[in-house]
């Protein structure tokens, strides 16, 4: 067994002196001496792979001692110190735009992600129109008047704003920047139509979700099934739904009877897109 050992080690010390390119003469001999009497563990040998011949599944993994010593002679052979940080900085907080057809599923998705995912913050709309029967201030909407919104327009402080069935809408800049500071990710469930207006505000900075029935016949029935739209209103929004999905990133369904794996489906985005080596980053 010794001998098994000692050869695999031996191997192991001639294989990396000849794989690796040593400026002539070797820097620190010394340190890199150790990693003769070394026995290493399986997964190091397949990373520097060429080497494995020799290998036995019974070669242990090194006592503490010795441990470290390898990591030290890896460092000389590296050229540098292990680095202890992230390898990915500043992680940015991530601008979630989330859209649908009426009575696809927003509303929701939307309070089933509220639930189960921390550190979202759902962008308030600020609003004209006059609040309705159950609706909080400051939860629902900022109920403020015409006045106070094209005051709000001039300043600059709306991200977008539009005029829809006679009120004005907006989101306010403001939150959207103190949750950004806080490290929050934020979630703007808008209309379909501000979502085209924000693509071209935020461009690829935000993640741009759209939520879809199963098929366009399945958003049919639930549109008459729901009573969110007239025959006409279903037949010109169609069309119009088709030309704007390409304004997204991605497309979720969310199927009848499966609202939690929509909402698995969202949460994943987001997980992936936290995860990107290039993040999005939204300046507000
Ligand atoms: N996956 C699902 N399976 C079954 N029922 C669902 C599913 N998703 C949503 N619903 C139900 O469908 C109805 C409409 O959903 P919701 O209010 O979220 O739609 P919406 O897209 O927000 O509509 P609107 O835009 O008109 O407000 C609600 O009663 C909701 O509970």
């Amino acid at each position: 067994m010794a001998r098994r050992f000692f050869s695999t080690s031996l191997s192991l010390s001639r294989s990396l002196t000849r794989h690796t390119k040593f400026p002539n003469p070797i820097p620190f001999p010394n340190l890199i001496k150790p990693i003769q009497s070394f026995h290493l563990t399986p997964p190091f040998f397949s990373s520097v792979s060429q080497i494995g011949d020799a290998l036995s599944p019974t070669i242990q993994p090194p006592d503490e001692d010795n441990r470290s010593e390898l990591l030290r002679s890896l460092e000389v052979l590296l050229g540098s110190s292990f680095r202890s940080d992230r390898l990915v900085y500043n992680q940015s907080p991530l601008v979630i735009v989330l859209s649908g057809p009426p009575g696809v599923g927003n509303d929701a998705v939307i309070k089933r992600l509220r639930e189960v995912r921390e550190g979202l913050h759902f962008a308030v709309t600020a609003t004209t129109r006059p609040m309705r029967p159950g609706e909080v201030d400051g939860k629902d909407c900022y109920f403020i008047s015409k006045e106070e919104f094209s005051a709000m327009m001039k300043r600059n402080e709306l991200l977008e704003f539009s005029f829809m069935y006679g009120h004005y809408k907006g989101i306010p800049k403001t939150q959207i920047r103190e949750f950004m500071e806080k490290g929050y990710d934020i979630v703007l469930r808008v209309e379909i139509s501000r979502a085209k207006i924000l693509r071209k505000i935020l461009r690829n900075s935000a993640v741009f979700v759209f939520l879809m029935a199963e098929s366009e016949a399945k958003l049919g029935e639930r549109s008459i099934d729901r009573k969110t739209g007239t025959e006409e209103s279903l037949l010109v929004r169609l069309p119009w739904v088709r030309e704007n999905v390409k304004n997204f990133d991605y497309v979720v369904v969310n199927t009848d009877g499966k609202l939690e794996s929509a909402v698995k489906l969202v949460e994943s985005i987001i997980d992936a897109e936290k995860a990107k080596v290039r993040q999005r980053r939204t300046v507000v």
